[in-house]
């Protein structure tokens, strides 16, 4: 609702009213409307102050509301109305005008803003574009260049930022309602032809084609097949090229063709899933509300290999003291130039100045005597992490919490090292770690809700979304990495080349297909876990015992290429070959060709046409199904934490909410049906097997992924 009041005699002053952020729900726009009615009419009232309640202007339009039947009045003629009214109306922004809160904001004849006030069109995140007049008022107001950037990216400007743009007439340091009202006084009676933006030409820049080409190509190449980037360009083209009224037109026309697509859906479902991760929950039945992190000033990171180096970077850019250990004294050193430059370049970026002096170096485990949390980073080998932690154990101070960074080792094996197994989570970044949104905080059966708070109230302070997963052996990423992993190379045998299976992922939205992927990630990585689960036989190449392990199909291709020192960028020859080593730019190799020809012919495959359809069925659902195991298994307390997991940590385009909304958009029947097809055509193929919560589920109607949660209760009561 909105609140309306009448100050300094002559003032209506109209708040919103909509805990938390105040979105401008239908309540709330009929609030405005009856208000703005009252201001108008109120002979006494000669000007109007709009604010939000609590330091809030507004979050936007209620995107709860999105998705059902609209009521209440709409925003655009509520906005009109403010702008055709005789009477000034000002804007005072507190805290934050987002979407269609800035977009009324821009129907007043003014705005007031605090210093420390941010505003923004983030619409295109959500999958939309600034619909209500956003996207004709903006460029009006602050040029075609700053509106294009500002409803291309959906970024946040500060008050100063938005001051220079122009999008703000005022900024102030002091109670801005009542510097708002005393300007709303000085500025009652004036002409206010001049302050009404949808009137302003548009200017554009002499260059303006080429600029809106320029911009189209990027947003093309970056977009990964999202539409709204797009559409917010056609917008700002319309402003720049047709009247206002034509503008509205078009801006409607585009924004009916986003809210009917399935991208914005998935966009909210995302953003959602995104505050609904923060609630984490463990199968003891411990929570986020009911357990309570322990402070951490002071942390370690044992290992300054490239996660480590990365964490270190992240927790000393965050404020946090670091003790980052090395046992060898020249990797130390190494280390400590590489991170010195990363933390430099990084503070150059940001305008700060670099935290080098929160990170003190050593080759001693026992410098980490006082800290408060510990990170070990050190190389991927279970008997080594077991020594380290059997050390932290014997030399950390009583209640350190000791965490691994393990990419999927067990947790558990881990804590049985220590004499506090309730104080060790697993802290999985990913690489680079300064750089990549996601932290897997892994749970052992011994972590205690302390422990698990704690980590994840870290990685938030450390700008980190942070994911509370149980323990198995890859955790939720990597664990459905495998299936994924093992259809692409599968369809290799069939017939297909890396070329094709990536060019169809990247079709598909992925930042980078599964090979190239792999290359720049190292074929050796996989390998060496491959050798120690005892799945390569060195040398082996004819005979069916080379596809088959443990009665189950396996491809050794990825093996075949490491044998021949292929291990992607590093050694400028993987699935692809690169001009030197450490080049990024893939190019298709005849030698990898020739070798897939050579090993069909020797393993009596004949090499079939794949279609785009087989491969994204295969890499895709196969992938999904084990995470509807994963569910299954209590792994992840819900589909939203999945989603997460791999939009922010593999490069899943957002635009299609993650594998398992997609699963959703897809239809759950229609991924069952094609898993079966699949399964009966490849019977040794365990992960093509539909798992039972999937089958349950489209048993029980496929419900909505909001209502899964209580599928998986039932399914997991009954086990
Ligand atoms: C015709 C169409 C016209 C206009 C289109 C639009 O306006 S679309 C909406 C544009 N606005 C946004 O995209 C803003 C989205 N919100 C945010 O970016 C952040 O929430 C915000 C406002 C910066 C606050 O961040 P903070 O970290 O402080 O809190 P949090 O994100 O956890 O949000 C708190 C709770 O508020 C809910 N919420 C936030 N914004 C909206 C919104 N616009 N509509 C509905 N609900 C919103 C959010 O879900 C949180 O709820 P909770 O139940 O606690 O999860």
């Amino acid at each position: 609702m909105a609140q309306y009041t009448r100050v300094s005699g002559s003032v209506g002053l109209i708040t919103l009213q909509s805990p938390p952020v105040n979105a401008l729900s239908a309540a709330v726009r009929q609030g405005i409307v009856d208000s703005m009615q009252r201001a108008l009419s109120e002979p006494e009232v000669k000007s109007v102050v709009i604010c939000g309640q609590n330091g809030i202007f507004s979050g936007g339009a209620d995107i709860k509301e999105f998705g059902g039947q609209m009521s209440g009045p709409p925003l655009i003629p509520m906005i009109h109305a403010i702008e055709a009214a005789s009477k000034p109306v000002v804007a005072a922004i507190e805290g934050i005008a987002l979407g269609g809160g800035l977009e009324l904001a821009l129907g007043c004849h003014y705005r007031i803003a605090h210093s420390k006030a941010r505003v923004g069109l983030p619409e295109v995140t959500l999958g939309l574009l600034p619909g209500a007049g956003g996207s004709q008022r903006l460029p009006r107001l602050i040029g075609v260049p700053a509106a294009l950037d500002l409803i291309t990216t959906g970024r946040y400007v500060t008050a100063a930022e938005a001051l220079k743009f122009g999008l703000v007439d005022q900024i102030t340091d002091h109670n801005t309602v009542n510097v708002a009202v005393k300007f709303a006084q000085r500025v009652a009676g004036q002409p206010l032809d001049a302050r009404r933006i949808s009137t302003y030409p548009c200017l554009c820049p002499p260059d303006v084609d080429v600029l809106f080409e320029e911009v189209m190509q990027r947003v093309r190449r970056t977009a990964r097949g999202a539409i709204a980037p797009i559409a917010c360009v056609q917008a700002v083209r319309a402003a720049a090229t047709l009247p206002y009224n034509q503008g509205m037109e078009r801006e409607r026309e585009l924004m009916a063709t986003l809210f009917t697509s399935g991208q914005t859906r998935a966009l909210q479902y995302f953003f959602f899933a995104q505050r609904a991760v923060g609630r984490w929950s463990m199968p003891s039945g411990a929570r986020w509300d009911t357990s309570k992190p322990r402070p951490v000033h002071k942390a370690a990171v044992i290992g300054l290999g490239t996660m480590g180096r990365g964490i270190t970077v992240a927790l000393a850019q965050a404020g946090f003291s670091v003790v980052a250990v090395e046992t060898q004294e020249k990797q130390l050193m190494e280390a400590k130039q590489a991170i010195s430059g990363m933390l430099e370049r990084g503070a150059k970026r940001r305008g700060v100045a670099p935290a080098l002096d929160k990170i003190n170096y050593g080759c001693n485990i026992q410098s980490v005597a006082d800290v408060d949390l510990v990170i070990e980073a050190v190389f991927e080998d279970m008997a080594l992490k077991k020594k380290v932690f059997q050390q932290l154990s014997a030399v950390c101070k009583a209640g350190t919490f000791l965490c691994s960074n393990t990419s999927g080792l067990d947790i558990d094996q881990l804590a049985c090292q220590t004499r506090n197994p309730e104080l060790v989570v697993g802290m999985h970044f990913f690489a680079p770690a300064h750089v990549m949104k996601l932290l897997e905080v892994v749970y052992g059966p011994k972590s205690s809700p302390l422990a698990v708070a704690t980590a994840m109230q870290l990685g938030k302070k450390i700008g980190k979304v942070s994911v509370a997963v149980g323990n198995c052996r890859g955790f939720v990423g990597n664990r459905m990495l495998k299936p994924y992993l093992e259809q692409a190379l599968f369809l290799l045998e069939e017939g297909a080349t890396p070329e094709f299976v990536d060019q169809v992922l990247e079709e598909f939205g992925f930042a980078m297909g599964v090979f190239r992927m792999s290359d720049l990630s190292g074929l050796d990585v996989g390998w060496k876990v491959r050798m120690a689960d005892g799945l390569v036989v060195p040398n082996s190449t004819t005979g069916q015992a080379t596809r088959l392990r443990q009665g189950r199909r396996y491809s050794p291709l990825g093996d075949l290429l490491c044998e021949q020192g292929r291990f992607g960028q590093k050694t400028g020859r993987g699935w692809y070959q690169y001009n030197k080593p450490g080049s990024q730019v893939a190019k298709p190799d005849p030698w990898l060709h020739s070798f897939l020809d050579e090993y069909r012919a020797r393993h009596t495959l004949v090499a079939r046409r794949i279609d785009h359809q087989e491969v994204l069925e295969r890499c895709l659902y196969s992938m999904i199904n084990e995470g509807f195991r994963i569910l299954e298994d209590g792994i992840a307390a819900g589909p939203e934490d999945i989603d997460i997991i791999y939009v922010f940590g593999y490069s899943w385009p957002r635009h299609r909410g993650g594998p398992m909304f997609y699963a959703t958009t897809v239809g759950l029947n229609k991924v069952l049906e094609r898993l079966e097809h699949y399964h009966q055509a490849h019977p040794d193929v365990p992960s093509l097997q539909p798992c039972d919560l999937l089958r349950k589920l489209v048993a029980s109607g496929s419900p909505p992924i909001q209502k899964w949660r209580e599928v998986i209760k039932k399914v997991r009561s009954q086990l």
